[in-house]
């Protein structure tokens, strides 16, 4: 049995039964495979509108990324519109552009709606480290406020210093449409919502095979599904076997996050005052934010192709004290590593395997909104309307130069030259 890896968030995790193994032969509509946010927001989507939905997670709902990440409910994609608009042209951009908000409305109304304990406190920050970052966030407040989103605030470095008690920023810009969230708690939550309107989900059940076809057949050790369509929603977990053809397009990457101890609630409260989640705007960035048991969560790092790093507090402890030197001393309690998919264009990559076999992935580090946002598409596209999942399937999902083995090393060639960009503030 596969459980969710040691974290501060297993460790908090609401209570919950475990779902069954697949141990027989059944048929539905739709055959998700994968419970993280992809396969869930997906399934929830697809069980609300009637389809019977079927979910088939390898070990734990949320034991991916979607149960280990930092919890930053950040806007738009990883690669931002005026970057989308100059290489995909403005058809492609208005429709993505206006998809860029929605990924966090869909986590707020479910967490209203299923009525989710997952910690929801509102706000994120992007915060500079040095001029050249903060007039790219002043920028970027002009292309999200062109798309709508209207929400921003640009913070000066006094300002700033007032919402972040750290001396290393130079500005910022505060979304009021951000915010932050119990990221394994929400995936709990989703699952149960799917339970509740009559999905069925499977745990510890890996698909080991697709046999293409309509319907598709879907094996696993024990059992096997017949299902009219199916959803490939594995992402970095999915491993090279499964379908070869996507692991060519992407890459896994790993990326650390620590808990420290509780703080104390006034001192918790001096770091962050309202409690806003936070990432600066380096290549490879630093995010944190403050839980609500008044612990700093801080991630940053990341390690191409998805190794575990040897020593993820002698990793991340330094970045820690770099942005709150006042917090020397401080024990961290839990440390933890995830992987996030990588695709070349930094855009997610959605598509069709078969006529009747979907995937979403690649979501490049900033996957909490936007995979909530690709399962409305892809019940969109099954109820007959395809327009806004193939404007992202139109895009191109190029393969990462030199195969496999030669991802890695050029990645990470091109990840130390915009970290020394980033340090020499250029
Ligand atoms: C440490 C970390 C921090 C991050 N922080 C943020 C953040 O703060 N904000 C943000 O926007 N994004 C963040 N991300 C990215 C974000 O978490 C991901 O983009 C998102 O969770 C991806 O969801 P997913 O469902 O596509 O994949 P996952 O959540 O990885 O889910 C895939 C699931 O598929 C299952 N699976 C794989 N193969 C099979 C198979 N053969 N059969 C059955 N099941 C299978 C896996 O077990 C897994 O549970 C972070 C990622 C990491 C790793």
């Amino acid at each position: 049995m596969t459980e969710h890896v040691k974290s501060y968030y297993a460790a908090t995790a609401n209570a919950h039964q475990p779902y069954p193994q697949l141990n027989e032969s059944i048929e539905c509509d739709v055959c998700v495979i994968g419970g993280g946010y992809t396969g869930l927001s997906s399934a929830l989507f697809l069980v609300e509108a009637g389809y019977d939905v079927v979910v088939l997670e390898a070990a734990r709902i949320g034991f991916g990324a979607s149960g280990r990440n930092g919890g930053q409910l950040v806007n738009s994609y990883s690669r931002d519109i005026d970057v989308i608009e100059e290489r995909y042209g403005a058809e492609s951009a208005r429709l993505l552009g206006s998809m860029m908000f929605e990924g966090a409305e869909i986590i707020r109304s479910r967490i209203s709606r299923y009525a989710i304990d997952c910690d929801y406190r509102p706000g994120g920050i992007f915060a500079a480290l040095n001029n050249k970052q903060f007039h790219a966030l002043i920028e970027q407040k002009r292309n999200w406020e062109r798309y709508g989103n209207t929400q921003l605030e640009l913070l000066d470095a006094d300002r700033l210093r007032q919402e972040v008690a750290s001396d290393r920023y130079v500005g910022a810009l505060l979304d009021h449409s951000g915010g932050h969230i119990h990221p394994l708690n929400l995936a709990l939550g989703e699952a149960e919502a799917i339970r509740l309107q009559g999905g069925r989900i499977f745990e510890q059940s890996a698909v080991t095979n697709i046999r293409h076809g309509e319907p598709a057949l879907i094996s696993t050790a024990n059992g096997q599904v017949k299902a009219r369509f199916v959803i490939v929603a594995g992402n970095a977990y999915l491993g090279d076997k499964l379908e070869p053809r996507l692991a060519k397009r992407s890459m896994p990457c790993g990326t650390q996050v620590v808990a420290t101890e509780p703080l104390a609630p006034e001192i918790a409260q001096a770091l962050i005052p309202q409690n806003y989640c936070v990432e600066d705007c380096n290549y490879l960035l630093d995010y944190y934010r403050i839980t609500a048991d008044h612990r700093l969560l801080y991630g940053g790092g990341v390690v191409y192709g998805a190794r575990d790093p040897d020593d993820i507090d002698n990793l991340i402890r330094p970045k820690l004290l770099k942005t709150f030197p006042q917090l020397k001393g401080v024990r961290i309690d839990y440390r933890w590593t995830g992987n996030f998919l990588l695709t070349l264009s930094r855009m997610p990559q959605f598509g069709r395997l078969e006529n009747n076999v979907y995937y979403m992935q690649g979501y490049s580090g900033h996957g909490v909104t936007c995979t909530h946002l690709a399962g409305k598409l892809i019940a969109e596209l099954m109820r007959g309307d395809a327009e806004r999942f193939d404007a992202f399937a139109k895009l191109p999902h190029l393969p990462f130069f030199g195969g496999r083995n030669l991802q890695i090393p050029f990645t990470a060639i091109g990840a130390a030259y915009y970290t020394l960009r980033d340090r020499i503030g250029v």
